[in-house]
């Protein structure tokens, strides 16, 4: 008999949020078990259904995730890198998969995730896609055989709300093409040029974002070298891909031991 999952989406109002209700109310492994968003959200007390524009799904918008958690086997979590740190300790509690796709985290937020793994199943990723996730690994294998004689370039564009630059996927892109040269992107990445910025640093790994519209998101890998250049793309048109992914990852997730793991891991590459 198939196992259904009770999973709680957090920052349900939002962009992605709106996606991952969506999926999981249609998805036949997965009960929705819980949504949550912030205190002060106009969507709190309401039937998530109906804030969303469609027919009720007879589930209300809490603001508490601690009974959502209590209800739930998985969370998913595409919020803010605040309220995801936060949700991780709850997650650790209620001995949950805690499947974070939020970006821009701080070194001091992963170090209180990994904290929490330690009793959470945590599977995170700056992309959930299994496009980017491929690309990321073509990124590893064209740096390893190129070499340092072909500068690389990441570029990325994105809608106009988003908060964080660069992107959680031109990180993992720029990690991929670090470790396939062997080098820390740490001590090697060249971001926000302007002005009299001196020549590229021999080795470097740039950075470049775009603001506009209604962009989903879209990252290049550019490899330039003399007389030619490699370039590696991938465009998401719908964010559904990314709420597909997260999915995936909460029901690869149930009954792996607590540790971090990432979409890799889940799509086996
Ligand atoms: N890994 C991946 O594949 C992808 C990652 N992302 C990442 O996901 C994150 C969210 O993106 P997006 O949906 O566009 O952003 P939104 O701003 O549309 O959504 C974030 C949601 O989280 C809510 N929120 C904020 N604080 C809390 C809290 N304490 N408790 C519960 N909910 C809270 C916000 O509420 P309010 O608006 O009321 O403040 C909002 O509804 C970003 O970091 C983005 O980069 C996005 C797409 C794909
Ligand atoms: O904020 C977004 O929208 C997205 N964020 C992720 C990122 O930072 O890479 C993934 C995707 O590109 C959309």
């Amino acid at each position: 008999m198939t196992n259904i999952i009770a999973t709680t989406i957090v920052g349900a109002s939002g962009r992605m949020g709106q996606m991952l209700v969506k999926a999981v109310a249609d998805h036949p492994e997965m009960d929705l078990a819980g949504v949550v968003d912030r205190p002060g959200c106009d969507w709190i007390g309401r039937d998530v259904g109906v804030a969303m524009g469609g027919p009720e799904l007879g589930l209300t918008v809490e603001e508490d995730p601690l009974p959502a958690f209590a209800r739930s086997q998985a969370v998913i979590d595409f919020t803010t890198p605040e309220a995801t740190v936060a949700h991780a300790a709850l997650a650790a509690q209620a001995r949950l998969v805690h499947v974070i796709g939020t970006t821009g985290l701080s070194d001091t937020d992963l170090e209180k995730l990994s904290a929490a793994a330690r009793h959470a199943t945590i599977i995170r990723a700056g992309n959930m896609s299994l496009g980017v996730n491929l690309l990321t690994m073509l990124t590893r294998k064209v740096a390893e055989a190129l070499g340092p004689e072909f500068d690389i370039e990441i570029v990325e564009s994105h809608h106009r709300h988003k908060v964080d630059a660069p992107s959680g996927t031109a990180l993992m892109l720029g990690e991929a093409a670090a470790d396939g040269r062997g080098i820390s992107l740490a001590e090697n990445s060249e971001r926000g040029r302007d002005g009299i910025t001196g020549a590229r640093a021999p080795g470097a790994i740039g950075f470049a974002a775009l603001r506009g519209g209604d962009i989903v998101g879209e990252h290049d890998v550019i490899f330039a070298g003399a007389g030619e250049r490699i370039k590696l793309s991938h465009i998401a048109t719908d964010r559904m891909l990314f709420a597909r992914g997260a999915l995936r990852a909460a029901i690869w997730g149930q009954n792996r031991k607590p540790g971090e793991y990432d979409m890799m891991d889940v799509l086996g590459l």
